[in-house]
């Protein structure tokens, strides 16, 4: 998730000035940014520092980042002749990427590096939509009245996806998540019908690197089942649904038990922490039902997250897991 740093001073400091894009194009920002949660808080992983649209941007695609809001793309996709741009990464687009990654796989040492991209579908509503949205109306619509032209785009997406994870895993990321963040404002029909086999694309040439796949979307409950079954080794789980029923929810329909990452609600980060740690307790004993259990929220560090509060939990995750 959009984790490392909003809410870190250090991060503050070393943004200061710089814009979000730019700041994923040098690898001294991009290193010493990935490393600042490692060192604050010894997380057992990193994530790479980037953003799901950056293999856009690195490929001519008229975009930014704006603060406080998100990817805003100056012409959104309407036709085949807009999916132009919208073209794969090679390693020469990227070298920045290429760098960070090896630099930080020499610092980290032994603490895996997460890649990441975005899922088809969810880059997809930026470009459509031309930027955040809350119902993916102009999405949605443009699958089910030019089912053509959004497969080709989310085929598009799916090979731009590829192509930025095989540059991270080449590099050195020991793991990869792909992130399908707005996927529940589907329906399963439309999912299955629409996007899974374009993740599914990802996933099985992702499979050739032998790393762990991680798959996150918010609010997928009724989607779990459909997202494993699109080739994820781990699934990821908001806070909606327990990770015991997750786990049943993913096996019900035949699916092969699976890890699963997840799921503290962001928003308790400021309740306290007579709230917070039974919530932990719950989680850690819910996610034994699973074959595996990462801890993690089941979304992003809102920017005004005390860091204090998110190093006791990461300090009573390690403590109680361990017992
Ligand atoms: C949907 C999505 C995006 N980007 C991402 C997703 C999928 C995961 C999720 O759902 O959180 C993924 C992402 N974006 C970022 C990371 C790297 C890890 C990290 O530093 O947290 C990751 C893994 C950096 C970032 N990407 C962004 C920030 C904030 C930039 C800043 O202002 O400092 C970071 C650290 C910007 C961004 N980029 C995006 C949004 C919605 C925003 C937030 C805009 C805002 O609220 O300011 C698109």
């Amino acid at each position: 998730m959009r984790q490392a740093g909003r809410s870190l001073p250090e991060y503050r400091a070393v943004r200061e000035g710089t814009t979000m894009l730019e700041s994923c194009t040098r690898p001294d920002l991009v290193v010493e940014i990935t490393l600042q949660p490692v060192r604050r808080y010894g997380v057992d992983a990193a994530i790479f520092f980037s953003d799901i649209v950056l293999p856009l941007k690195a490929v001519g695609v008229d975009l930014e980042i704006k603060p406080g809001i998100g990817p805003v793309i100056a012409t959104p996709v309407r036709s085949f002749d807009d999916l132009d741009p919208v073209r794969p990464v090679e390693p020469s687009d990227v070298p920045y990427v290429t760098d960070s990654v090896k630099q930080l796989v020499s610092e980290l040492g032994g603490t895996p590096l997460i890649g990441f991209a975005g899922a088809p579908f969810t880059v997809a509503s930026y470009l459509v939509e031309g930027g955040p949205s809350k119902d993916y109306a102009k999405t949605k619509s443009l699958m089910h009245s030019d089912p053509k032209l959004w497969h080709a785009l989310a085929d598009r997406l799916a090979e731009v996806a590829i192509a930025y994870l095989s540059v991270q895993v080449e590099a050195g990321a020991s793991a990869i998540q792909l992130f399908d963040s707005w996927a529940g404002a589907l329906s399963p029909r439309d999912y299955a019908e629409f996007v899974q086999p374009h993740s599914a694309k990802v996933f099985a040439a992702l499979a050739q690197y032998g790393v762990p796949k991680i798959h996150f979307g918010v609010n997928t409950g009724e989607l779990l089942p459909l997202m494993s079954e699109a080739g994820a080794d781990v699934v990821g789980v908001d806070w909606r649904v327990p990770l015991d029923e997750a786990v049943r929810r993913i096996t019900a329909a035949g699916g092969a038990p699976k890890p699963v990452q997840g799921n503290l609600d962001p928003a308790l980060l400021s309740a306290g922490w007579d709230a917070l740690e039974p919530e932990i307790d719950r989680i850690l004993a819910e996610g034994q039902a699973a074959l595996g259990h990462i801890f993690n929220l089941g979304h992003g560090v809102p920017p005004t997250a005390d860091p204090e509060v998110l190093h006791q939990i990461v300090r009573a995750v390690h403590e109680k897991s361990a017992r």
